[in-house]
């Protein structure tokens, strides 16, 4: 931690956070004088003691892996006059920067129960504390980090205030997208699970079964078909139906063989899922290969599922805080095979709860997500509709399924002239 931390010193002036209350963020940044500024949001009408913690380590795993404890470990831990907000921590426009982190409250009595957990937590874990005072006054804050030894003295080259800061242009959760939540590449991701082979013995037996990056790209003599869509829009019954309609071979992704392993990814941190279902693509990609020398293939999910679920769950807060249509982000990766359409089945809200009624099967934590969240649901169907290289072609799932599949029968004939 201490290496970590004295290479975000330089840095540090030039930081921004960003605290959210009640899902709105408020931006603060430091700076070494007072020009007047008023006091940031976040400390206004506060009569408490603020503290930052950022979740800081050059291991991403043990670095996504204690963030994803944090809050639990906070909350058990923490008097209830403490109360807790989701904060970060950026360098604006700088990719890769973003730390992320809670912002603490204490309106208890002593400060010394809080302060000992946080001395606790600077001295094992990967955490950067800062204490935020209130001068005489109350018209100004200073921020002072604390050392990750037995002294919390300020290690800060100067006393730092704290002012208001502007809204960045990209939102601080789009930084880190790239190979944290979305990989770009088999070498990326496949190096996530590799780091994890030692606690997360599923990652050994999830690298075992991987073919190599040349299997993966394979460019099959027949026609790819991919139908996308959030879940009970009709996929299975489509996938199905057209597999019938025309002799193909269907696949999905993530393949048969990862189900063992499944259920223990979805409980892990968004980097190491993401690799997961990442590789899953791969494994899917050299079966397609295979299958598509001798038929049709119709796929069940593949990479657009991958990389709108992760962005859709990386970007907090309203559609317009996603990357813009035309980002990097969007990009499909060079080293996957590329169908020869993409198909994203859409539905109201409404029939789409009612399908899944129906259905009453048992859900992935992210689906209940879904169901719960419609701001969620919008983030993954604008994702789908802005990855590109092959984008997809949005089809209404309303109407009875053997017109959807007509519809989609007709697609396909216009593009893959089957
Ligand atoms: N066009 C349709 N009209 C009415 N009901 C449909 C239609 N298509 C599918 N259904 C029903 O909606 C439910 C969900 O369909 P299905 O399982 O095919 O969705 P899915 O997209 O594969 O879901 P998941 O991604 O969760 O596996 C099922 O009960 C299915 O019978
Ligand atoms: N290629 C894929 C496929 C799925 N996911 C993730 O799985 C969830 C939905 O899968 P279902 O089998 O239940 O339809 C969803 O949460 C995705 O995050 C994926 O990432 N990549």
């Amino acid at each position: 931690m201490a290496r970590r931390t004295m290479s975000l010193i330089p840095h540090w002036s030039s930081r921004v956070s960003s605290v959210e209350l009640n899902g709105t963020p408020f931006y603060f940044s430091t700076q070494e004088k007072h020009r007047g500024e008023e006091v940031p949001r976040v400390f206004r009408e506060n009569d408490g003691r603020c503290y930052s913690l950022l979740v800081c380590s050059s291991d991403t795993i043990r670095r996504a892996k204690f963030y994803a404890e944090l809050k639990d470990k906070l909350l058990t831990n923490l008097s209830p006059e403490c109360h807790l907000s989701p904060m970060c921590s950026f360098l604006p426009n700088i990719k890769d920067s973003l730390l992320k982190g809670y912002f603490l409250k204490d309106t208890s009595e002593s400060s010394s129960p809080t302060e000992r957990l946080l001395r606790d937590l600077t001295q094992r874990d990967p955490v950067l504390v800062c204490s935020y005072l209130r001068g005489e006054t109350g018209g100004v804050w200073t921020q002072h980090l604390w050392s990750d030894g037995d002294n919390h003295t300020m290690q800060m080259p100067k006393d730092y205030y704290v002012v208001p800061a502007e809204a960045p242009e990209h939102h601080p959760s789009t930084l880190n997208i790239i190979n944290s939540d979305v990989f770009y590449s088999f070498e990326e991701a496949y190096q996530v699970l590799e780091k994890c082979g030692d606690i997360i013995p599923e990652a050994r037996a999830v690298l075992e079964l991987l073919p190599s990056r040349e299997e993966a790209r394979r460019k099959p003599d027949f026609p790819v078909i991919v139908i996308e869509g959030l879940d009970a829009t009709g996929k299975t019954t489509l996938t199905e139906s057209l597999r019938d309609a025309l002799g193909a071979s269907l696949l999905r992704s993530p393949p048969h063989c990862l189900s063992p392993m499944r259920a223990r990814f979805d409980r892990e941190p968004p980097l190491i899922r993401r690799a997961f279902y990442a590789l899953g693509n791969y494994i899917t990609a050299v079966q397609i290969g295979q299958e598509g020398m001798k038929t049709p293939v119709i796929v069940d999910r593949f990479w657009h599922s991958t990389a709108a679920y992760a962005i859709a769950t990386a970007v907090s807060g309203p559609v317009c805080n996603l990357p813009a249509e035309g980002s990097e982000v969007y990009c499909w990766p060079s080293d996957v095979l590329q169908p020869s359409l993409v198909v994203c089945l859409t539905l109201d809200p409404e029939e789409r709860r009612r399908r899944l009624r129906d259905r009453g099967q048992g859900k992935t934590e992210e689906e209940q997500e879904l169901e719960h969240n419609q701001l969620f649901r919008l983030k993954v169907e604008k994702a789908y509709q802005r990855i590109s290289g092959p984008a997809c072609v949005t089809v209404d799932a309303s109407p009875p399924a053997d017109l959807v599949l007509q519809q989609v029968l007709l697609l396909i004939r216009g593009k893959c002239h089957l």
